[in-house]
Order: structure tokens, then sequence, then C-alpha cells
């Protein structure tokens, strides 16, 4: 086994080294944060003899997770690699261990949308609501919003009131919102289904509860590590500082020039200000940059330098000279979309193999163009993320059996019960619905005792009924990968899939086997179903993407921790990146610092394309990037250069919507009293930094108004 403090440099092995107390890394992007986050991890367990148990590593992705893993794996030749999970991950973890605490068992159901939209669906159906009043998607975030905005405190409801007493709110609620959100708490605590928001505020609401719960935790946990530290939340700054409460030992990463999550709720002011929230943290800068050659870290240095509220520090880099940054300027959408793929052809023919590139875009909708020029060229290529591998029917399908054999809860009896087609439709759906609130059971149970009934008289509900029964006595004992595939056998979904004649769902469930294999293995220590079907839920597609040789297409926030020999960046044009929804200069900073994350991905070589033509859906003209012009003139070589008219025209636009976002940032907090020229006095209730507005109870008007920040307002007195 090498030393484990070989090949790291001073601030690098400062970092490793310094086990006890706060300590916070600022990092630049490819300094080798993940290198020293691995190796700490494994100098504690090999010099120090600490019990990787003993340790927690919270990472920002699962992904990321399992590389983090792998790596302190080779490290430490030790299959136990403790606590080495997203914050998500962890809470199932606490609350597996702990959450019968709050009344829940050991197997509740992590739930992700598709889940969700499925408990929607029938909370529609039963209450007449439609998708025109309101998308699941729209339903979803309404959800998310109530629960860690405006209802914070509603998991209380979920823990200490009876299951009646959550139905009675949805009957008594009468306006769609309403119906929606006690609907779906009370659908959510009939299975004991939890959302990802649930998980972290009913660990820390455990934590305050059960104070002897939180400190075990704490004595456990003498090591607290945390990844991507400048994409924390509130909540789960909160679990972070809980957790390290005994030992005090607090280590955290980050870069304050990669905050690029701050729409999800991240806060860089977590990483910013960790020295007075931890008093005596010791500061460890790394500068150096291992990635990139110093060309392309010239242009992202170069661009990032132009945000105004940030640290300045320039990464330096140690890669000899290489390539220049080139700009392709093109005439319309498909010949950029042509010149990427004769570049790729190019590069793949001079050696370099097509899993070491990637085409990187601020949007999916950008991607049409690219994978008909690579479809054309017969460039292999793979997409990350879009439709999610676990989001997919057949995948969803598939666990949702799994889960019934485990767990005979509703949400995947309803889904998987007709498919294969049993002749179990909507009329005895309903039937056993109302036997099952008559009775106070769950479907499958209630099934299991009217499957005699002449309802179901021409119907396959016995051999279905039996075929779960029969796998239920059984799959303690097996794998989880032959239940996955001794159940997919059984049921008859896979022969349906086979008769429909549907290769593409039948290679994506192999693919699922072999993750759930995959799963086991990396799981090392013994693992049961439930613990598969409670993580399975906190999977990406990320998780399972990674097929041979082919280039790869993702967004910018999926290749976030990642790095590849050549990047491709594309669509770099105004109202695509930056994306036309931007409105404030926040935001226009956080679009620039997603621009440097996409460069930053870069190892040897980095190819910025654009093109002219029209934008989708207002039809404006396109524009090169702003982040184009940021970059220091002389250090971008033009492939083809926009002539000077377009690039004069680009200037003024930018001048023009410029003035606009900078007039458009907050002045007032919550709270504050204002005054505005025409409607008065009032206090600003809400800030939506999204539509750059805030939302104002105005003393003389009955209703709020939203406004603007452009609009000059006074600050009121009291
Ligand atoms: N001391 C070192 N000597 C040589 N190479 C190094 C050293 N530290 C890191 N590297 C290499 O530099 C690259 C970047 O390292 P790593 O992925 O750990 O960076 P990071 O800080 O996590 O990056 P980012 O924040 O941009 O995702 C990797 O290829 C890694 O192997």
């Amino acid at each position: 086994m090498e030393d484990i403090l070989d090949g790291l440099n001073d601030a690098q092995r400062e970092a490793v080294t310094t086990t006890e107390g706060y300590v916070r890394v600022v990092a630049g992007a490819g300094s080798g944060k993940t290198r020293a986050l691995t190796r700490r991890f494994a100098y504690l367990v090999n010099d120090l003899g600490i019990m990787p148990g003993n340790i927690l590593c919270a990472t920002f992705t699962n992904k990321a997770a399992q590389e983090m893993r792998r790596r302190i794996r080779e490290l430490t030749g030790d299959r136990d690699t403790g606590y080495v999970n997203t914050f998500h991950g962890l809470c199932v973890g606490i609350l597996q261990e702990d959450g019968h605490s709050l009344g829940y068992p050991r197997n509740m159901l992590v739930l992700d949308n598709s889940d969700i939209d499925q408990m929607l669906a029938g909370i529609y159906e039963e209450r007449d609501l439609t998708l025109r009043q309101m998308t699941f998607s729209q339903a979803r975030d309404m959800i998310e919003m109530r629960k860690c905005i405006t209802e914070p405190d509603y998991y209380l409801d979920m823990v200490t009131l009876p299951v009646e007493e959550l139905k009675k709110a949805y009957d008594a609620a009468s306006k769609p919102d309403d119906i929606i959100f006690r609907g779906y708490l009370y659908q959510e605590r009939r299975c004991f289904g939890v959302d990802y928001n649930d998980l972290i505020f009913l660990t820390l609401y455990m934590f305050r509860r059960f104070p002897e719960i939180r400190l075990k935790w704490q004595k456990r946990l003498e090591y607290v590590m945390v990844d991507e530290f400048q994409d924390i939340d509130g909540p789960q700054h909160e679990l972070m500082t809980q957790l390290c409460g005994y030992h005090r030992n607090l280590f955290v990463v980050g870069d304050p020039d990669q905050t690029i999550y701050t729409w999800r709720g991240a806060d860089v002011r977590f990483l910013m200000d960790f020295p007075q929230d931890f008093p005596g943290t010791r500061t460890v800068m790394m500068t150096t940059n291992y990635r990139s050659t110093p060309q392309i870290l010239d242009v992202a240095n170069s661009l990032i330098s132009k945000n105004r509220h940030r640290i300045a520090k320039d990464l330096v880099p140690v890669l000899p000279d290489g390539a220049p940054v080139t700009w392709n300027h093109a005439k319309d959408a498909d010949s950029e979309a042509a010149q990427i793929a004769a570049s790729i052809g190019a590069l793949h023919g001079s050696g370099a193999a097509f899993r070491d590139i990637a085409v990187l875009y601020r949007a999916h909708y950008v991607t049409r163009a690219v994978e008909e020029a690579l479809r054309n060229a017969k460039i292999p290529y793979v997409i990350y993320s879009g439709v999610q591998f676990f989001d997919r029917a057949e995948v969803k399908d598939a666990l949702a059996y799994l889960r019934l054999v485990a767990e005979h809860d509703d949400l995947s009896f309803e889904r998987v019960v007709n498919r294969p087609k049993r002749n179990m439709g909507r009329k005895r759906m309903a039937f056993l619905r109302a036997y099952a609130d008559s009775h106070g059971c769950t479907l499958f149970e209630a099934l299991e005792r009217t499957v005699d009934d002449a309802v179901f008289k021409g119907t396959k509900a016995r051999p279905f009924l039996s075929m779960v029964e029969n796998m239920s006595l059984e799959y303690a004992h097996r794998p989880v990968s032959e239940a996955l595939a001794a159940v997919l056998d059984a049921s008859g979904y896979e022969d349906m899939l086979r008769t429909e004649g549907s290769q593409d769902r039948l290679d994506n469930l192999a693919e699922l086997k072999q993750s759930a294999y995959d799963w086991e293995v990396d799981s090392g220590e013994e693992t049961t179903m439930e613990d598969y079907l409670s993580h399975v839920a906190l999977f990406s597609n990320q998780d399972t993407a990674d097929s041979g040789d082919k280039v790869r297409l993702m967004t910018v926030h999926a290749a976030k921790g990642l790095e590849f020999a050549h990047v491709f960046l594309c669509g770099m044009n105004e109202g695509i990146f930056p994306s036309r929804k931007i409105r404030t200069a926040e935001q226009m900073e956080e679009e620039r610092r997603l621009a440097f994350v996409a460069m930053t991905r870069a190892r040897l070589g980095l190819h910025i394309s654009e093109a002219e033509g029209f934008t989708s859906p207002d039809s404006s003209v396109r524009y090169p990037s702003r982040f184009l012009l940021d970059v220091r003139p002389g250090l971008l070589q033009f492939e083809n250069r926009p002539d000077d008219t377009l690039l004069a025209r680009t200037r003024d636009h930018i001048r023009l919507t410029q003035r606009w976002t900078e007039s458009s940032s907050a002045s007032f907090a919550v709270g504050d009293r204002v005054a505005h020229p025409v409607f008065g006095p009032g206090t600003v209730t809400e800030i939506d930094t999204q539509a750059g507005a805030y939302v104002i109870a105005f003393d003389d008007m009955p209703t709020p108004r939203a406004i603007a920040f452009r609009v000059k307002l006074q600050r009121a007195d009291g």
C-alpha cells in the first residue's frame, strides 16, 4: 500500500494531517480537493487507527460518493468505507436506525418524483382536479415550497397526528393547493413514505426531540467531512453542525467560484462565514491546478475575474502548455453541431478515446442538433440525465415489484397489479380501494381477503397474489439481484416486454439487474432488500451511465466534479448561456460561475462554440454569449470569427441588459418598511429572487403586490 502522504503538495498535506478541530479548505477548481478528502479519510484510518465506521464524509451526489468510496477502498484496502454518503443517504441510514422513535418503520419508503406523481394522480382522480389546474411538476414545486418555506413545521403533523386526522384535514381541504398538499401528506404518512425534504427535516426534528439519539450519532461520528461545501443549504448546514457537536471535528472543502445551486437554496455564506460560525477554524488555501493546461486556466481565470462578489484567487497551472482554447462561430445551430462532430472525429482519429470527450451545454434542448450530427457521423455517444434511468417506466415497474414483495405497500400494488394485464381495471381497483378504506387495511390485504369474491372472476388476481406471497416468503434469503430477476420472470413482466418486442426496455432491465449486483458488491457487508430499496430512490442515472467508449453529453450542472481530456462547450449564446431566465445581477454571477465550472472540466482541450440564428420561443436574434467577451482578448483563438457588425450589436445588447440586471438586485430584506413612489408605505413580506421582485403589503392596499427590484423604493421608518 502506498504512503498516504505521497504525491501531495504542502497545502494538501496540511489538509490531510490537520485532523482535529475545525478546518476549512478553500480550493480552486482542479486543485485536488477530492484527492485531499480521500487521502484524509485513509490517513485517519491507516495512520491514526480511526475506525471507518466513525467517519462521516458527506458528498453532493451519489456519483461523488461512489467515486470516493472506490478511491478510499484502494487506499485503505478495507471494504468498510464508513459513512461516505450524500446528505439524503446519510439521513436514510439515520432514520432506518432510529426512525422508530418517530413511529416510522425501518423499511420506510423513500419517494422519488415518479412515486410522488403516482400519489398525485390518485389525489387528482379522487378530488376531480385536472392537470390544467396544476401540472404534477408545479404541484411538486408547490409542495416543496410549502414544506421548506411557508409551512416549515409541516412534519409535526406527520409525526404527531394519527393517520385518520391527516385524512380529515385532506377531506376538509377545499382549495386545490390545500387539497394537493394535505392529500400528499396523508398519502405519505399512509405508506410511511418520505421525500427528500422529509429526510432532512425528520432527522433534524428527531435530534431535537430525542437528545439521546443525537448524542449517540454525535459520539459515533468522530470526524465529519463535507465536500462541495459552497453548495450546502440551511438544513444540511444545521445537520452537519449538530453532528460534529460532540467531538468538534469538522472539515469542509469548497470553492466559492463553483457555487451553482443558489436556486435550490445553497448559500455560499456558510463557507465564507465558517470561521465566525466555528471559532478557532484553520483555513487552508489550495490554488495549484493539476487538471488543466495554462491556456484553459487563463481563459477560466479571466472569465471569473469579472464577477464582483468573490474572493480574488487565480488558479496556477502545473501542466505544460497545450493547444489554444478555440471559439468557433457558426452560421446556424446545425453547422455548429456538424463542426463539433467533425472535430470529435478528428480527435478520435488522432488517438483520443471517445469516453475522454464531453459535450457540455447549459440546457438539454440544445442537444437535438448535436445528437443528429453525431449520429450522422456515426460517433457513439451517451446522454447523462435527460430521462433519468431510474425514472423510466420499466425500471420503476421492476422496483415496484420488488417493493411489493418486500412491503406489500399500496403504491407498488397500484403500479403493477395490472402490468402485465390481469384484467384488474378501474372498477375492480375502486372495489379494492373502498374495501381497504373501510377496513383500514392495505390494498394487498384487501385482495387477500376478497380474492374469491365474484368481482374477481375472470381476472388473474389469484396467480398474482400467490406469486407475491411466495416471493415474500423467500426473498430475504436471496441477494437482491436474484430476487429481482426472479420476480421479473415470475410476474410475466419480462415476457410481456418480449411479446411487445421492446428490446430497449429489456436492455434497461438487464442494466438494472447489473446495477443491483454492483450495489451488492459495492456495499460489501450483508445488505438487505430494504437497504437497497431505500437507497435506490436516491440514485440518478449518472450512477449507471458509465457505459463504454462513448462521447459524453451532459449539462454543466451534471458535469460538476468531473473532468475530461477534451470539452466541447456548445450553445454559448445570449439567451442560452447565460440563460434567458436571468433577471438579477446575482443570478448573472451564478451563471458566470457555471460557465467557469464548464471550462474547468477540461484537461487538455477546450472548444467553445456558438451559432447565429434565432432563439426560441421569442425568436430573438442570437448573439454570442457575454461570457466569451468577458475573456481577455487574444486568449481565445477563432476558428470562424463572427463579423464586426455582429460583435458590435452583441456589445450593445449586453450593455442594455446589464443596465437592467444591475438595477435588479434586492436592496431590502423581508420585514423592511419601504415607500413606493405611487403606492406609498408598505412592508416587504417576501423576496422572489427568481422573478427579481419583492412582495410588498402596502398599508393602503387590500392585497399585496409583486414589485420589481428595479423600481426605486425609499426606506421608510418603522
Ligand atoms: N498533488 C497532486 N499531484 C498531481 N496531480 C494531482 C495532485 N492533486 C490532484 N491531482 C490531479 O488533479 C486533478 C484534479 O483533482 P481533483 O479531482 O481532486 O480536483 P478537485 O479540486 O476535486 O476539482 P473540481 O473542484 O474542479 O471538481 C485530478 O486529475 C488529480 O488526479
